[in-house]
């Protein structure tokens, strides 16, 4: 693949949180990385909360090395034309494997059992007698046989419910947007219900694994805890949003819900009983740093250098193999005749176009074209200007 980049014009790539190196590699030759810069042409990270961040008409794109991007105003950066990039599925393997390691530990009362453990450092020559005598506080229930109910089937959910299923639970899943891809992936063994309810009135332990969304913010309430059998296992590796605390702090105290692990402690969770509070822990493997790191740089150089899009929360996936020929992208409103006035200016300017590719998601569409010639005039303010008084046209760039 040809690349538009020349050294002499180096672009600057912001990280907001520590990015793996492998990540960051890739950007190295093209890219000035700068965690100061003001006028980044891009944006890399992690769980860095943006919401307060005003952006600068040169910022194209940001790209989050994870999955969530509720630390990212989206709506905004679709405003301004910013596209905003996640790495689905690169860490997945890393949060299940946590959820899976928390939820057999945590059956087997082992974060208890070991914490009254250390606490006999001092009785010397007596701790293996004490420990054979204490041991009884602390027996656990195998999973095996068990019921788990996994809400979300994405990325990380499909993965707990099949390997669950290898551990001997029965496992009842509940996603009403599954994608045809997870649904092919799903293990058969795992029932799929049409109503949450259902899975609360069956699941010994519940997983949860959507994103934040208006709909699933507090969706772990009084209501909800209400229909749970007793004693409910809940596994929070989404987002702390996700509960209302309080309600959480009194089904904890009443034994409604048996334990609360969640990788997202705040003051309220550290001061629940049977909390197992984990300090954001799903994604932080190596492998997983690692994963997130490379697909986020690879999105974010080739959108920079080529205009071409994968996996963007905010603007379709596009590609227009590169060639070197001059481009416009333009990022535009989904509606009828964009196509129609955008190609009907460039004739004006008598510009032959070589190949051409529209995709739209949702309110909001992209289309790249590539010009027959490659003369410099294409790219003259006099057409930029006119394509920003068409009507709908969000953000325009010659490449
Ligand atoms: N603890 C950690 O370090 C990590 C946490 N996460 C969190 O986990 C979430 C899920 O991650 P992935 O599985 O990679 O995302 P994903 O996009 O692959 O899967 C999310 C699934 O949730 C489903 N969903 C959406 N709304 C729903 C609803 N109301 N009820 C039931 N299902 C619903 C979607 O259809 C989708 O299948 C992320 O959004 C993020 O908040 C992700 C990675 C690491
Ligand atoms: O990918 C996600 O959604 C995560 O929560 C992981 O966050 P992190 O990159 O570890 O700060």
């Amino acid at each position: 693949m040809k690349t538009a980049i020349l050294d002499s014009h180096k672009q600057t790539i912001k990280p907001l949180n520590a990015i793996s190196k492998k990540g960051l590699k890739i950007l190295a030759d093209n890219y000035v990385i700068n965690e100061q810069a003001e006028e980044p042409a891009g944006i890399l990270l992690r769980s860095f909360n943006m919401h307060d961040m005003k952006f600068k008409a040169n910022l194209l794109a940001i790209a989050r090395a994870g999955a969530g991007v509720n630390n990212i105003p989206v709506e905004r950066c679709t405003e301004e034309g910013i596209a905003v990039f996640n790495t689905p599925g690169a860490n997945a393997n890393a949060v299940k494997e946590l959820v899976l390691t928390t939820l057999m530990a945590a059956s087997r009362q082992l974060f208890d059992g070991i914490a009254w453990t250390r606490r006999l450092v001092s009785y010397g020559e007596n701790i293996p007698g004490l420990v054979e005598a204490g041991k009884k506080q602390f027996i656990g229930k195998e999973i095996s046989g068990k019921t788990l109910g996994v809400i979300g089937l994405g990325a990380i959910g499909a993965r707990v419910a099949n390997d669950a299923v290898e551990l001997g639970m029965n496992v009842v899943g509940f996603d009403p947007f599954i994608s045809i891809d997870m649904a092919w992936n799903l293990s058969r063994s795992v029932k799929r219900v049409l109503s949450i309810e259902e899975l609360y009135a069956s699941a010994d332990y519940i997983t949860v694994h959507t994103p934040l969304t208006d709909q699933t913010k507090a969706m772990f309430n009084q209501t909800a805890f209400n229909l749970m059998k007793k004693d409910v296992y809940l596994l929070n590796f989404s987002r702390g949003e996700l509960v209302n605390d309080q309600d959480m702090g009194r089904a904890l105290d009443h034994g409604q819900v048996g334990k609360y692990i969640t990788d997202f402690p705040n003051e309220a969770v550290l001061k629940m009983n049977n909390v197992i509070p984990i300090p954001h822990l799903g994604a932080s493997s190596k492998e997983s740093e690692e994963n997130c790191a490379i697909m986020a740089a690879r999105q974010l150089k080739d959108y920079i250098e080529t205009g071409n899009v994968t996996n963007a929360i905010n603007f379709p996936n596009t590609n227009l193999p590169y060639t070197g020929r001059k481009r416009l992208t333009v990022f535009h409103l989904n509606v009828p005749n964009m196509v129609g006035q955008i190609t009907k200016l460039l004739s004006e300017y008598q510009l032959n176009i070589a190949d051409m590719v529209n995709r739209g998601k949702q309110d909001h569409a992209y289309t790249i074209i590539d010009f027959e010639t490659n003369s410099e005039q294409i790219m003259s303010e006099k057409i930029v200007k006119q394509l920003k008084q068409i009507e709908g046209i969000v953000k325009t760039r010659f490449i």
